[in-house]
């Protein structure tokens, strides 16, 4: 009888994990990189984790905008990724309830709580509807207009003074950060009540009852709509989405900083805008008003480049509740997800045309002189549809006070040979900071 030795029982191994690649690779939808048995397409991606924003953007673009990405076998890491703007369009507005954040979202930002962030259908509604009406009162506005200019006085530009007093080398995306103790240890040190908390848990309380009559000023209009755990409940909702908001702006100022001080004519171009609006205004501070920022076009334009560049949340992640065909002609099957890159988007030649990586505000000025309308499937940085960010304009507010006080002072210098790459995050920060050298304006 004849028997198999070792090396044929080998090459029969090998021919059934050939031929099950092969019937593996066919079921698939425009692979985006080699599907490796056991391990799928994980290798390559580990390989470029150190630069994925771009590995992505390189791969998408290569493959014409979608494709599939296969993690290992018997795991969940399947994503359809897209940069396609027709895409976005389509689970984002058109067929916006068949896309959801998912359970699975839910589980892994654990952290956000079961807030706006993290819920969808009936529940989403319902936050969105009483954060919307909270977001776009007159009197809130005016708080928060007041919070961020007494922050910009009292700590910000105190800080950067002394630090150009100092002469030393600076990390302004820290600065920025300072500004805004990070969520856990404000948790925490409020749980134990120590040190500066205690201060925190007064100012707290105050800021908690201004929020509770902004609320309870609406109650009147809401009132039969919901109950008193609910309002209680959106109170809490407030809070997280202020304090996530504050993470975006971060990284948005840090970025735009560095992209405007390493163009030195789009500076020039913003300390003129701002002179020619304001230089009789009032000594040397030029700390703005909400309604005084609307003036300054150019920089809105700079800050609407910054965050095509370097959108503060690099992926939006979705996922199917039912069978659906994407405008690109991809099939959707029931849960799967998807995968949006925002990042990609900002850099994609079909939107934004051949010079989609070059930083140019000029490209947002339309013929009249005011700001070109980009829809925001295209412009997605603030996400896009009826879950568009809540907090748009107020981030451009507060940008733009934070941009013009700082740049109006202080000249910035971003110390020679610092790397700069974007971090590995949910927010997209820089990995080793903003290292400057700060010297006072005219000096
Ligand atoms: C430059 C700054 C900001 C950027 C680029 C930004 C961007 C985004 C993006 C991409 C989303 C969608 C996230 C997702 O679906 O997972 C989002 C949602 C949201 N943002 Fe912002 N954000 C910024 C600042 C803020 C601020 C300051 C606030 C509030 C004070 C805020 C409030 C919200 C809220 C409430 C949502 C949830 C909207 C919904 O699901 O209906 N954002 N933002």
């Amino acid at each position: 009888m004849a028997m198999f030795g070792c090396p044929e029982i080998l090459a029969a191994i090998l021919c059934l994990v050939f031929l099950f690649q092969l019937l593996w690779n066919r079921s698939k939808r425009d692979p985006l990189l080699t599907d490796w048995p056991i391990l799928g397409m994980l290798p390559p991606l580990v390989l470029n984790l150190w630069q994925v924003h771009e590995f992505v953007t390189q791969v998408l673009k290569k493959k014409g905008g979608t494709g599939e990405f296969r993690g290992p076998w018997f795991t969940k890491l399947n994503y359809l990724v897209t940069l396609d703007p027709m895409n976005v369009h389509h689970m984002m507005s058109k067929n916006f309830g068949n896309y959801v954040k998912g359970p699975e979202f839910r589980e892994i930002f654990e952290a956000f709580g079961d807030g706006i962030f993290t819920a969808d259908s009936e529940q989403w509604k319902h936050n969105r509807a009483m954060l919307h009406s909270v977001f776009k009162s007159r009197s809130f506005e005016m708080f928060l207009e007041r919070l961020i200019q007494k922050k910009v006085r009292s700590n910000l530009i105190p800080v950067v003074n002394h630090m150009q007093k100092q002469g030393t080398v600076v990390d302004l995306q820290d600065v920025f950060n300072r500004q805004t103790l990070p969520t856990s240890l404000w948790k925490l040190q409020k749980w134990i009540q120590i040190g500066e908390e205690k201060k925190m848990t007064r100012a707290c309380k105050i800021f908690d009852q201004f929020l509770h009559e902004c609320i309870a000023s609406k109650r009147k209009e809401l009132n039969g709509k919901y109950g008193k755990n609910e309002m209680e409940e959106h109170h809490l909702d407030l809070l997280t989405v202020l304090i996530k908001g504050r993470d975006t702006i971060t990284s948005g100022l840090t970025w735009f900083f560095w992209l405007v001080v390493t163009h030195p004519l789009v500076e020039r171009k913003i300390l003129q805008e701002i002179e020619e609006n304001f230089a009789a205004k009032e000594g040397d501070s030029m700390i703005l008003g909400m309604e005084e920022v609307k003036n300054l076009i150019y920089l809105h334009c700079a800050i609407c480049e910054s965050l095509r560049l370097f959108p503060p949340i690099p992926f939006e992640r979705k996922q199917a509740i039912e069978h659906d065909m994407l405008p690109s002609g991809h099939h959707v099957y029931p849960n799967e997800n998807i995968l949006i890159s925002l990042y990609a988007m900002g850099r994609s030649e079909e939107i934004w045309g051949k010079d989609c990586l070059e930083f140019k505000p000029e490209r947002w000025i339309s013929k009249k002189g005011g700001i070109v309308h980009v829809p925001s499937y295209k412009f997605i940085s603030f996400n896009a549809g009826p879950r568009t960010c809540l907090g748009k304009d107020l981030s451009f507010v507060q940008m733009k006070i934070v941009a013009s006080a700082i740049l109006w002072n202080y000249s910035i210098q971003v110390v020679e040979d610092h790397p700069i790459s974007p971090s590995l995050s949910i927010v997209l920060l820089m990995k080793y900071g903003l290292k400057v050298r700060i010297t006072k304006r005219g000096i």
